[in-house]
């Protein structure tokens, strides 16, 4: 392979995360303040997020004012008991309270209603991002991936992100204003009772820095704390359970048939055994700080009580101390609600950065090249070639396609055959750049497809793939996938040129039927004439199909052929079958073996050259009479 670009798709980054909310990717990424780039995802609803948090802070401080007032209402009654009627000022403070109670629920409320509508847009965002994304890399970020860890990635992921923006992070500045405005009230009354609350609090945040990993950096050197390391490896844990479990769930025909259990599936085992360490060892780390933070946190009665008896041998006025000596055992019972809403918030967004790096770590895939608008080019023609084209796949140092030249004129009805492994879905996957080429160049109408708008370039190809996808939609959404502007009698004249016309009839709401769900299946010839409904729709100039009657029984066979000859009409076809019957009329036939063109040209012309495709039409046509013999003497063969 003299002109190897590589063995990787070509690529360039992506603009990364945030980038269609305005962010650029680096920019996003050098940001190192997780709750920065999760909130680059919520656009103009940032500006809510921001809101909520203020009116939660707001929120906090009616709330110490109404203690503030609950405390002059208890000092005013001290102050003239048991003469209660002589207590004047008692009753506007007892409204004072009630007002800043009243006022912080309805700023809590709208904080809320800030905080959610944002976090819900977030979420939506960042949801969109990721699909967008995906539908953009190349074809080998899939085969790296599981869909069990990318499912939960944008699912589990993104919603965790609702959870902190709409509640933790509000609760988080709303549990940070407290103790500022705690600190300037305790210090008026009394210095030394005030002093003496914020021990528990100060304990209960020393115990709360160590569960979060004290403050020391990770062995990776990328700065992650204690605490984010093992949530990333807690996440990793559960990735590996999931894409286990979903690969468990898809085989079960085969658990079933071979009368496995959970535990012969090393693979799932081992996951569930590894979530189970992680979990373990994660509830291990937390326990002991956990327990002398919450013991901490409890403990304020156990310094107050005595240093106020201390301090009541020593006051002038009782009364006044008393008064005071209670401000503080109110207040002391906020401290407990606080620091459980910092220890929640401060977990949260753990969690937080590292949903926001699982993201991220989509939206950095990199995509397939694109031509910029001014540089694309537009084809001549219908025309395929391929020129010295060269392939292997990511990761792999075998050569799929190795110098592959061939031209397929417009027009044309070209066959790619050869044995299994040959190089032929492979090649057929070039024309639409589900890959591109490592070496060499695969052109449409003599353009490079590197070098034609992905618009254009899929404006021009229809592909009719092995097993083609059928949304679990109604019928006429599925063909209609192909072009969404099509009219409904676009959609049945489309349905009837592809023979669909019986599948139709029997399905209850005909064209209407949602297929996938209640117990409404296709079977694989009928989901292929769809798909071919939904080619024919496309009306590209260019067609490829990859064993488009790979499951067809007779029956189906016949009609699907005639859905061919309707598709593959006046059209460039590229076309891959292991049933050789079906290409003997094909313009040239290219037989690939190892990845190399081995022979090409016509059925007959093949067959005069006695090389490989004479010897698979041999074994074709050997293996075609043994279904016949078997079928005549009852036997199968
Ligand atoms: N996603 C992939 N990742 C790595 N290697 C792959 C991948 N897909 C195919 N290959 C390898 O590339 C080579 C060509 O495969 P390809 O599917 O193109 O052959 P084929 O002629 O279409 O085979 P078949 O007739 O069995 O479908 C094979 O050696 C195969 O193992």
């Amino acid at each position: 392979m003299a002109d190897d670009a590589g063995s990787t798709p070509q690529t360039h980054p992506s603009r990364g995360p945030g980038a269609a909310f305005g962010v650029s990717g680096s920019e996003a990424s050098h940001r190192k303040n997780p709750l920065m780039r999760l909130l680059d995802f919520a656009g103009p609803h940032k500006r809510l997020t921001i809101l909520g948090c203020v009116l939660s802070a707001v929120n906090a401080l009616l709330s110490i004012a109404m203690l503030v007032c609950v405390w002059f209402v208890v000092r005013d009654l001290v102050a003239v008991a048991p003469d209660w009627a002589a207590a004047q000022s008692a009753p506007l403070y007892g409204a004072g309270a009630l007002g800043c109670a009243l006022a912080g629920l309805i700023v809590y409320f709208c904080a809320l209603m800030c905080t959610h509508l944002a976090a819900f847009r977030t979420a939506t965002n960042m949801r969109k991002a990721a699909l967008e994304h995906l539908a953009k890399v190349p074809l080998g970020f899939y085969s790296a991936r599981s869909t069990g860890e990318l499912r939960r990635i944008i699912e589990g992921s993104t919603g965790l992100t609702e959870g902190v923006l709409a509640h933790r992070i509000p609760d988080f500045v709303g549990a940070l204003v407290t103790p500022i405005a705690y600190l300037a009230v305790l210090f008026v009354f009394d210095w030394v009772m005030g002093l003496v609350c914020l021990i528990p609090i100060a304990a209960s945040a020393f115990c709360m820095f160590l569960m979060m990993g004290g403050g020391m950096k990770d062995k990776d050197g990328e700065g992650n704390s204690n605490a984010m390391s093992f949530m990333m490896n807690y996440q990793n844990a559960l990735d590996r359970m999931n894409k286990a479990a979903v690969e468990y769930v898809r085989g079960i025909p085969v658990v079933k048939v071979f009368q496995q259990t959970v535990n012969s599936f090393r693979a799932f085992r081992e996951s569930i055994a590894a979530y189970r360490d992680f979990a373990t060892a994660y509830v291990k780390m937390c326990e002991a700080p956990q327990v002398a933070q919450l013991v901490a946190i409890n403990a304020t009665f156990f310094v107050l009580v005595p240093t106020g008896i201390l301090l009541a041998y020593a006051a002038g006025d009782f009364g006044v101390f008393l008064t005071n000596f209670l401000f503080y055992v109110i207040f002391s019972a906020l401290t407990t609600m606080m620091m459980s809403k910092v220890m929640y918030a401060s977990q949260a967004v753990t969690e937080a950065q590292d949903a926001v790096g699982r993201i991220e770590g989509i939206l950095g895939a990199p995509l397939m090249a694109e031509v910029p608008v001014e540089g694309a080019k537009v084809p001549a023609d219908d025309s395929i070639e391929f020129d010295r084209v060269g392939f292997r796949y990511p990761g792999n140092d075998a050569w799929a396609l190795d110098g592959v030249t061939l031209r397929i004129p417009a027009g044309a009805t070209v066959a790619l055959v050869g044995p299994s492994g040959g190089g032929k879905t492979t090649a057929a996957s070039l024309v639409p750049r589900f890959w591109d080429a490592c070496a060499g160049r695969v052109l449409v109408g003599g353009v490079d497809v590197r070098d034609i708008s992905s618009d254009l370039l899929m404006e021009r190809v229809a592909f009719v793939f092995q097993n083609d996808h059928l949304f679990k939609q109604s019928l006429a959404d599925n063909i209609r996938a192909a072009k969404p502007t099509a009219t409904r009698a676009e959609v049945e004249r489309a349905a009837h040129a592809a023979q669909c016309d019986d599948i139709i009839e029997k399905m209850p709401q005909g064209l209407d039927t949602v297929v996938g769900t209640k117990g409404i299946y296709l079977s694989g010839g009928e989901c292929q004439r769809i798909a071919l409904a939904r080619a024919i729709l496309k009306d590209a100039p260019i067609i490829v199909l990859d064993e488009a009657t790979a499951f067809a029984d007779p029956e189906n066979e016949a009609l699907i052929q005639k859905a061919l000859g309707t598709l593959t009409e006046g059209k460039t076809v590229l076309m891959i079958a292991h049933r050789l019957s079906t290409i003997v009329g094909a313009d040239c036939i290219y037989v690939l073996d190892g990845g190399k063109l081995v022979e090409s040209g016509t059925h007959d012309g093949l067959l005069e050259s006695r090389g490989l495709y004479a010897r698979m039409w041999a074994d074709y046509q050997t293996s075609a009479s043994w279904r016949i013999e078997g079928r005549g003497d009852g036997h199968a063969a």
